[in-house]
């Protein structure tokens, strides 16, 4: 196909399947990096990611392959669909192997312990010279795998970079919005897991729509407060990676921080919640993080303290909504900018 690229997905997990499928469905052509050879060899054989995203045929322009190497050589564009856990490993593995001038996006939505941070700072800190950029919005796998109609944003300072993922990702179900504040972007992507959870927790007492209105408008308070104080722009939230993923994870069971959330209000422990999910849940690592960085900022972050007593510390979480009516009622609208420097 005229003007086709050579892409590379890293992740066997649902996600990379996602963009890796659709940007070879777009006419790319698209390696999606697999650590496990076996997946990977019934994967490129089958056409179905069997493990991750059942039922789904992969597009014919798609490759899925274990040889890092063989992925990478060539590529334009290498997106990062690597947990955050094992996202830093990952990009040293690439290095050695990355095409001078190829472009890198993060896609994942977790935060790295050591330093509080984000997916893109270690691109930034790993692959010094490379475009980097970080993609985010309301998008579930297999949604996207759907073709259901959404959007999504691609943040970055590089302004080549946001227009060749605009390219090879818009279609006509796919829209995709630019954004300069990479930081912004990717920070509501990370903390919105959190609130996911908090809100399948409810869900699971058998709250009303009210309570859930009220939960997701104070969440989005509550991000906005922690973001001036990182001093990043909390009107960055207002957008598709902001409210748009916060209103999905925190409405729809089809995330797994929301599942994770709903079995423990169902009285499962942590550690049984997240095995039944099989897949990634960041939420569950970003509160431990988040819980700390508000206590040295003195940021007031109650649902994040509720949630942390919950999976942390023991406390029954009705006894947690409970505390949580009889907080602090302070101002309604907390849109304040006090400076951001990212
Ligand atoms: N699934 C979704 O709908 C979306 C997920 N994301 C984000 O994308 C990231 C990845 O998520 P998913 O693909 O959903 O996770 P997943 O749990 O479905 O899959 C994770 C994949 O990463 C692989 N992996 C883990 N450690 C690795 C290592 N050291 N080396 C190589 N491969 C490794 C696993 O083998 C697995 O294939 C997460 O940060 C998630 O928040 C973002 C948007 C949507
Ligand atoms: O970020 C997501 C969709 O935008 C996926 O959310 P979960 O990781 O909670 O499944």
């Amino acid at each position: 196909m005229p003007g086709s690229k050579k892409i590379v997905v890293l992740g066997g997990g649902s996600f990379g399947t996602a963009i890796a499928n659709f940007t070879a469905s777009n006419g790319h052509d698209v390696y999606q990096w697999m650590r496990n050879e076996e997946q990977a060899l019934n994967t490129q054989k089958s056409r179905e990611n069997a493990r991750y995203l059942p039922g789904f045929t992969l597009n014919e322009n798609l490759q899925v392959t274990s040889d890092l190497g063989l992925a990478l050589t060539g590529a334009e564009l290498v997106f990062v669909s690597i947990p955050s856990k094992s996202f830093r490993s990952v990009v040293q593995q690439i290095k050695p192997l990355l095409e001078p001038n190829a472009g890198v996006i993060s896609t994942a939505k977790g935060i790295e312990p050591q330093g509080f941070t984000l997916m893109s700072q270690i691109l930034e800190e790993e692959l010094k010279g490379h475009p980097i950029a970080v993609l985010s919005g309301p998008n579930f796998a297999k949604e996207i795998l759907q073709n259901q109609q959404t959007g999504t944003v691609i943040a970055s300072e590089n302004d080549a970079l946001v227009t060749s993922v605009q390219e090879v990702l818009s279609s006509p179900t796919f829209r995709v919005y630019g954004n300069h504040d990479r930081y912004g972007v990717e920070l509501g992507g990370a903390l919105k897991n959190i609130y996911a959870i908090v809100c399948g927790m409810a869900a699971a007492m058998g709250t009303g729509k009210n309570t859930q209105a009220m939960l997701l408008t104070r969440s989005l308070a509550e991000m906005s407060r922690f973001a001036v104080e990182l001093g990043a722009n909390p009107l960055t939230f207002l957008g598709l990676s902001g409210v748009g993923d916060l209103i999905l994870t925190c409405t729809s069971d089809l995330s797994r921080n929301y599942r994770v959330g709903f079995s423990i209000g169902l009285g499962k422990g942590l550690d049984q919640a997240i095995e039944e999910i099989g897949q990634v849940a960041e939420g569950v690592n970003t509160v431990k993080l988040v819980k700390q960085k508000a206590d040295e900022l003195a940021v007031y972050m109650p649902l994040v303290s509720g949630l942390h007593a919950v999976l942390f510390e023991g406390l029954p979480v009705a006894e947690v909504a409970k505390k949580l009516m009889q907080g602090e009622q302070n101002h309604d609208v907390e849109f304040t900018v006090k400076h951001y420097d990212h």
